[in-house]
Formats: C-alpha cells, sequence, structure tokens
C-alpha cells in the first residue's frame, strides 16, 4: 500500500507520522512544493524508525508527482493555514487554487485513488474537489468530522471528568466556527446519554467549545492545530486502508441524504476500502435539521465563490 500526502507542514507531517507509526502502509511519500522541505522532514521522521520500531517507509520529495504514482490514498493538506482573528473561509482565495492545481497533478499518476482533503475551508475544497476530479463521489472525503467529533469528546471528557475513549459523540454539519453541529443530545458515556448527566449550562459550554475549538487552539498556538487534525486524517487513512467499517464523520458530496443535494457537507459514514460506502441517517430532530439547513446555506455561499472564479 501507499498513500501520499500532499503538503508537509504541520498537518501532513503529523499525519504521515501517525501512518508509519502504525505501519498503515508500505510507503508513505510526503510532497511539498517547498525545495528540500519534504524531503528533511521524512529524513527525519525516517530516523525516529529505529527508536519506534515501524517498517513503513517515509520518502520525502519536492513536487515530483511522478513518485506518488499508484497511491491507494492520497491526503491534500497543502495551503495556507489561519492566524489568530481569521476564519477558515478567508483561506479560499489561496487554497481553492492549490487545491485544484495539486488535485490534478496527483489525478495524472493515481487516476482511481481516494483522496481525503484537509485543506481549509475544508466543505468548499472538498466539494471543488468533487466537482472537478472526475472522481466517483465516494473517493472524496472531507476530514473535519473525526477531528470535531475528537474535540467534543475532549471536552465532554472534562466535564463528566471521564474517559474521552467511553464516550460516543458525533459533530455533523459544516467545518466552521459557526457551521459544525455537536449532536449533543445523540452523545453518549458508555450507553448513558450524557444529557442525564450534564446541566443545561455545561451542555451548553461543551457545545460552544467545541465549534470554537480550532479557533481557540490558533489563538494559543498563533497558527492552527495539528496533531489531533494529523491524527484524526490518520484515524481515516486507517479505516480504508483496513477496511474496518468505522463511523466516522466525513465530509462527502450528499445528494439528498439530510436533505441536501449538490454540496459537502459533513455527515456520519462508513469508510472502508472503497472510500465512503454508506452515509448513515441519525434521524435528526427538527431543531437539528434546520441547523444543518442553516450550515448548508453558509456552506453554499462559500460553494459559489468556485463558480464566481471559475474555478468549477
Ligand atoms: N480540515 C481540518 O480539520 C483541518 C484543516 N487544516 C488546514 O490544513 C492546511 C494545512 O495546515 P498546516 O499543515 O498547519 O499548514 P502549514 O503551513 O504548516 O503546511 C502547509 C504546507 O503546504 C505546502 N504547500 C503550499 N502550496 C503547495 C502546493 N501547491 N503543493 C504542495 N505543497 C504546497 C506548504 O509549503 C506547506 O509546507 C491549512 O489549510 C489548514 O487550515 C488544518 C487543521 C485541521
Ligand atoms: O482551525 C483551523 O483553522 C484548522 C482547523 O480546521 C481545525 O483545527 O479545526
Amino acid at each position: 500500500m501507499r498513500v501520499t500526502v500532499v503538503g508537509a507542514g504541520a498537518v501532513g507531517a503529523t499525519c504521515a507520522d501517525n501512518i508509519a507509526r502504525k505501519e498503515l502502509a508500505e510507503e508513505v511519500v510526503l510532497l511539498d512544493i517547498k525545495e528540500g522541505f519534504a524531503e528533511g522532514k521524512s529524513i527525519d521522521m525516517m530516523q525516529t524508525a529505529a527508536l519506534l520500531g515501524f517498517d513503513t517507509k517515509i520518502i520525502g520529495v519536492t513536487n515530483d508527482y511522478a513518485r506518488t504514482a499508484d497511491s491507494d490514498v492520497v491526503v491534500i493538506t497543502s495551503g495556507l493555514p489561519r492566524k489568530p482573528g481569521m476564519t477558515r473561509e478567508e483561506l479560499i482565495g489561496t487554497n481553492a487554487g492549490i487545491v485544484k492545481s495539486v488535485t490534478e497533478n496527483i489525478l495524472k499518476y493515481s487516476p482511481n485513488t481516494i483522496i481525503i482533503v484537509v485543506s481549509n475551508p475544508m466543505d468548499t475544497m472538498n466539494y471543488l474537489t468533487f466537482k472537478t476530479s472526475g472522481l466517483p463521489k465516494e473517493r472524496i472525503i472531507g476530514m473535519g468530522g473525526a477531528l470535531d467529533s475528537a474535540r467534543f469528546k475532549y471536552y465532554l471528557s472534562q466535564e463528566l471528568q471521564c474517559s474521552p475513549a467511553d464516550l460516543n459523540a458525533v459533530v455533523i454539519g459544516g467545518h466552521g466556527d459557526t457551521t459544525m453541529i455537536p449532536l449533543i443530545q445523540h452523545a453518549t458515556w458508555n450507553s448513558i446519554p450524557v444529557t442525564q448527566l450534564l446541566s443545561q449550562e455545561q451542555q451548553d459550554r461543551v457545545v460552544s467549545s467545541t465549534m470554537v475549538g480550532g479557533a481557540t487552539l490558533t489563538k494559543l498556538i498563533g497558527t492552527s492545530a495539528w496533531y489531533a487534525p494529523g491524527a484524526g486524517t490518520a484515524a481515516m487513512v486507517e479505516s480504508i486502508l483496513r477496511d474496518e467499517k468505522k463511523l466516522i464523520s466525513c465530509g462527502v458530496a450528499l445528494d439528498g441524504e439530510y436533505g441536501q443535494k449538490d454540496i459537502s457537507l459533513v455527515v456520519p459514514v462508513i469508510l472502508g476500502k472503497n472510500g465512503w460506502e454508506k452515509i448513515i441517517d441519525f434521524k435528526l430532530s427538527d431543531d437539528e435539521q434546520a441547523a444543518f439547513n442553516k450550515s448548508a446555506d453558509a456552506v453554499r455561499g462559500m460553494n459559489n465563490v468556485l463558480a464566481e472564479s471559475k474555478l468549477i
């Protein structure tokens, strides 16, 4: 198995590191546009192999797409991260062109690959890849829900003083500060609804902290987060390459599911060897569906920018 990670920056390198440590593939190709950058990062990571005991080979290349040929999965992390005070949506002007050209280059050498889009604004970047790649929709998957759901579990675990691993909690909607929807009514601690255990004030705090989880870290660090984004992306790669059929919320092109069409939004899906294999219907309440529709309106507004810029 070969996985390519485009963008050897904070998220891309962390993702490659997680994939190698778990030996999810024989080879990880790390590609960046910055001369020597991916080569340096990959050698540094390979020098942990003797210490950590993994056999995956990590190969760094500068813009050499021929080296990515026949990748089973390609992760796109190339593009600018936001700075404190910015929204993810403000990145569209730079990142849309980068994501489109990277996708074109990747497809020359891996025409049937599965693409995981990480670059922001993710919902619109995933839609752009869906509209322009010509790949079946099941092979285009946005990373957002894996991360946002992990953050949701983190904030729940802080209130419940429990292990995040004992929680089931899912975020759907958009991967934006105002568009993501932590489904607190569906969240459980080992089958006990968390709404039975937390006050309304605690629930509200968890939901709002989750929604601005990325902005909070950007303010603290000065650039956006990478450990959980890298781990979330690697978890998706794992479910695909090992055909685990895990239920992970991901950005996918909807065709009537959850009442939406011609848009990519985050919904719970089964991830396996064919990409996203099935959308799971969580049977939203009227309020949850209304919030989902509102997120769709906001994401559609961003998607319109692609048409206005003649990118789709
Ligand atoms: N979907 C999600 O949940 C998350 C998305 N992100 C997004 O991921 C992206 C990457 O974030 P970081 O890794 O922190 O940024 P970074 O700046 O550390 O790394 C980005 C890398 O992309 C490279 N790059 C730029 N243009 C390229 C091109 N045309 N071809 C190949 N490489 C190119 C840069 O040289 C740089 O090394 C950002 O857009 C960020 O907003 C970050 C975290 C979570
Ligand atoms: O906050 C950002 O800009 C990066 C990101 O998507 C996240 O960490 O959720």
